[in-house]
Order: structure tokens, then C-alpha cells, then sequence
């Protein structure tokens, strides 16, 4: 299947528009996690969002310096945020690659801006570059994503149906929209 380039939903949120916290729990962005990376994502320009979060003591891999597992968590979350406000619709990782380009320093904050490349069926293609300290300083990190749409039962099926529910509620936007429709 041919690839396409992604066009965002009619409804998505307009450039400069900050995304909110998708979900309380969440390790990426959410507010009720202590340790978590509370990574804060803005749409800007055409298809991309940038994101942004500070690396503390809790995300160690090496003696001050950033967990690889951690930031690739970061990506994920920051591609997810991505593809997940600009096409509204549910899509979960189905691959996820990191080049690390150079090491990210406790204390140091991560400017990630992630663009979607284009579509094929259910599958969305996505990336993003991690820059250190500044949206214009060195590149640290390189990520490319596949997300694969899926249906909302997929998270009533294999996650927490109440959990989900409670999500559904707490939703700012409406998310009423959202469909599988490849
Ligand atoms: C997390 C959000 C919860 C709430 C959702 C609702 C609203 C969200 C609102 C806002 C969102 C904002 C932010 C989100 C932020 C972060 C998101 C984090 C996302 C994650 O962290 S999520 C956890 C990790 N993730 C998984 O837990 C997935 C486990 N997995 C599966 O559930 C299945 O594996 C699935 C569904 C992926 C596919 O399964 P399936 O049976 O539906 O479809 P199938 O296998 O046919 O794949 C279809 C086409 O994708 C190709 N394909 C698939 N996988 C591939 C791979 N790895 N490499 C290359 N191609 C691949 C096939 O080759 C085929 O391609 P083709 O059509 O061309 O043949």
C-alpha cells in the first residue's frame, strides 16, 4: 500500500494550541505520576507538535545521565501525542526506533519536535528529533515510529475498561469524533 502524506482531523487543535495531559496515569505526561516524565507537548506549524521535558535524578541510567529506556519513552510519548491529536484516532506503538547521538545530562531539557510523515491504512509513520537544552541546540536523539490505529476496544479488551472509562470523561476535548476509518 502506497504511502500518503497525513492530513491532519478537521477538528485537530490549531498551531500553538498546548496539548493537555492525555492521561493522569500516564509515564510520559501524566500529572499523577511522581517519578514519571511530565512531558508538556504544543502543536506547531503543519504536522508537528513539539514537546518538551527536564531530565531529573529519577530518569538515571549512567551516574547524571539519562536512562536510553527513559528516553525512548519520551519519543514514544511525544510521537504518540502526535499522531494521536492531529488525526484523532486511536493508534498504539507497533515500532519504535531511537539513534542516541549524544548523551542527555540530568538537568538538561529535551526539545523534541515530531512531524507526521504520511499514512498507509491503519499504519501512521511519524518522527522526531531530540535536541538538547534549546529548540535549536545539538541533536541527542532520533526517532522514527510506526502507530497502527486501532479500535477503542482495543483498550477495553486487553487494558482497564474503568480505567478507560474514567479517561473518557475526563477528556477536555471532545474525543466523540474519533474513528477507525483507514
Ligand atoms: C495510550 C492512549 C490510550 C487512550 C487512547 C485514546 C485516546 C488517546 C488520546 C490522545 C493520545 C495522546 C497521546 C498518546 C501518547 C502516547 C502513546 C503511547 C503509545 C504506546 O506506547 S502504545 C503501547 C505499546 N504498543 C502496544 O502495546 C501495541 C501492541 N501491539 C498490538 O496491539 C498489535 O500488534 C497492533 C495493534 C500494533 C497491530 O496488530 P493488528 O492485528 O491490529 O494489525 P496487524 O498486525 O495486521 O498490523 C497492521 C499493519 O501494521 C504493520 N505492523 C504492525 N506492527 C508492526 C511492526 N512492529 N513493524 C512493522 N510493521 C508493523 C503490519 O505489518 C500491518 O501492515 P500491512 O497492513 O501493510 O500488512
Amino acid at each position: 500500500m502506497e504511502t500518503e502524506p497525513a492530513v491532519p482531523h478537521h477538528n485537530a487543535p490549531a498551531a500553538g494550541s498546548k496539548l493537555g495531559v492525555h492521561y493522569a496515569q500516564c509515564f510520559g505526561c501524566g500529572d499523577e505520576q511522581e517519578a514519571g516524565l511530565h512531558l508538556q507537548s504544543t502543536v506547531g506549524e503543519g504536522r508537528t507538535v513539539h514537546s518538551q521535558f527536564t531530565v531529573t535524578e529519577a530518569h538515571q541510567g549512567a551516574p547524571g545521565l539519562a536512562h536510553g529506556g527513559l528516553l525512548a519513552c519520551a519519543f514514544d510519548e511525544a510521537l504518540g501525542a502526535t499522531v494521536g491529536n492531529l488525526l484523532r484516532k486511536p493508534a498504539v506503538t507497533g515500532r519504535l526506533e531511537t539513534d542516541f547521538r549524544r548523551p542527555v545530562p540530568v538537568g538538561s531539557i529535551l526539545y523534541i519536535a515530531a512531524t507526521l510523515d504520511g499514512t498507509a491504512g491503519r499504519k501512521i509513520y511519524v518522527s522526531a528529533d531530540g535536541r538538547l537544552d534549546a529548540e535549536d541546540g545539538p541533536i541527542a536523539v532520533r526517532a522514527r515510529g510506526l502507530f497502527v490505529m486501532v479500535g477503542l476496544e482495543h483498550f477495553t479488551t486487553h487494558g482497564d475498561p474503568e480505567a478507560l472509562e474514567k479517561f473518557r470523561e475526563a477528556a477536555r476535548n471532545n474525543r466523540e469524533d474519533w474513528n477507525i476509518n483507514p
